[in-house]
């Protein structure tokens, strides 16, 4: 017989959701989420997102924002979405929207960021008792080999040395995880991109670094300590090994999701061509207009899943 277990708000559940692989969680009276503003205790975590199926996440809380609006038109919901309101609102760290079953969440820049903020989404997914959730990651990229504005989705989420996989350091040991990512809903969002216009999309290896700068390759930094072939030959090595853009968080995210049984997907647009340069010099319209090509893809494949379009 299943276990009969209690939920956050003290109402009986009979099965375990194996969003979370850790066994304290069970023993704690309260759990605070403390960078979301949300805790067990003080909010009904399943009934405000209990019928969350889609997660999208991405850098910038302005960029999480206009795709919760975007998202809102788009499933035609009731409701102003110019009204929306920011439920993590009594912190600053991260910004979250609940639109009908999408979540779009910021996570600011790099692995620590997004890592502390997936701890308590997953942690959020699992006491508010969600099922059969997808995330997606919805960002900007450096692109190596390829025509700025175009959108990559992740095969493989790589580290420096092009190998799937992400090292964390646990009481002062490397724990290394794989970065696989689910091969179905990248496919799907492939299928998806061959249905829209304009929005030219490659499914290729995304190499997450810890620096924009040096670690990306860059000649425009503070420090540079490398010469311009050096920066072309470590880019020729990453374009040999099928890596076809560059940013700062896709293997964690990867690696949580795949540990926790989280399908995942990373959808970032190319800022740039790498071997072209280093800074962004497109305006701002046109990088606006480029941000938004991952968020008209991942909505579409959201309004195929949910029946909106066949
Ligand atoms: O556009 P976002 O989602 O922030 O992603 C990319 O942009 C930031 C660097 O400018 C890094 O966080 C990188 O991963
Ligand atoms: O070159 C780029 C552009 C956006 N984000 C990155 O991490 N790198």
């Amino acid at each position: 017989m299943a276990p009969i277990l209690l939920n956050c708000m003290g109402n009986e559940r009979n099965e375990y959701i194996k969003y979370v692989k850790n066994p304290n969680l069970e023993t704690m009276e309260e759990d605070i989420l403390y960078h979301l503003s949300l805790s067990t205790k003080t909010h009904n975590l399943p009934e405000m997102f209990g019928d969350i199926k889609f997660v999208c996440v991405g850098g910038s809380a302005n960029r999480m924002k206009a795709f919760a609006q975007f998202i809102h038109k788009e499933l035609e919901l009731s409701g102003n979405p110019e009204e929306i309101t920011d439920i993590c609102e009594g912190t600053d760290r991260y910004c979250m929207y609940k639109v009908g079953p999408v979540l779009s969440i910021s996570h600011g820049m790099g692995v620590p960021s997004i890592s502390i903020m997936l701890h308590e989404l997953i942690k959020l997914l699992h006491h508010a008792q969600c099922q059969d959730v997808v995330l997606f990651r919805l960002g900007t990229s450096g692109g190596v080999g390829l025509a700025p504005g175009t959108v990559v989705v992740t095969e493989k989420a790589v580290d420096y040395s092009f190998q799937p996989q992400f090292e964390q350091v646990v009481l002062g040991k490397v724990i290394t995880r794989s970065t696989e990512l689910d091969e179905e809903v990248a496919s799907e969002l492939l299928q998806c991109s061959s249905e829209l216009q304009n929005i030219p999309t490659v499914i290729g290896n995304t190499m997450c670094t810890h620096d924009f700068y040096e670690g990306q390759g860059r000649l425009d930094g503070a420090l540079c300590s490398f010469s311009h072939e050096d920066k072309l030959e470590y880019l020729r090595k990453a374009y040999d090994a099928g890596v076809r853009n560059i940013e700062m968080e896709s293997t964690v995210f990867a690696a949580m999701c795949r540990v926790c049984g989280l399908k995942a997907a990373v959808v970032c647009v190319t800022l740039l061509n790498r071997f072209e340069g280093d800074q962004i010099k497109s305006p701002h319209d046109v990088l606006v207009e480029y941000q938004q090509r991952p968020q008209i893809l991942v909505s579409h494949f959201i309004k195929k899943r949910l029946g909106y379009v066949v």
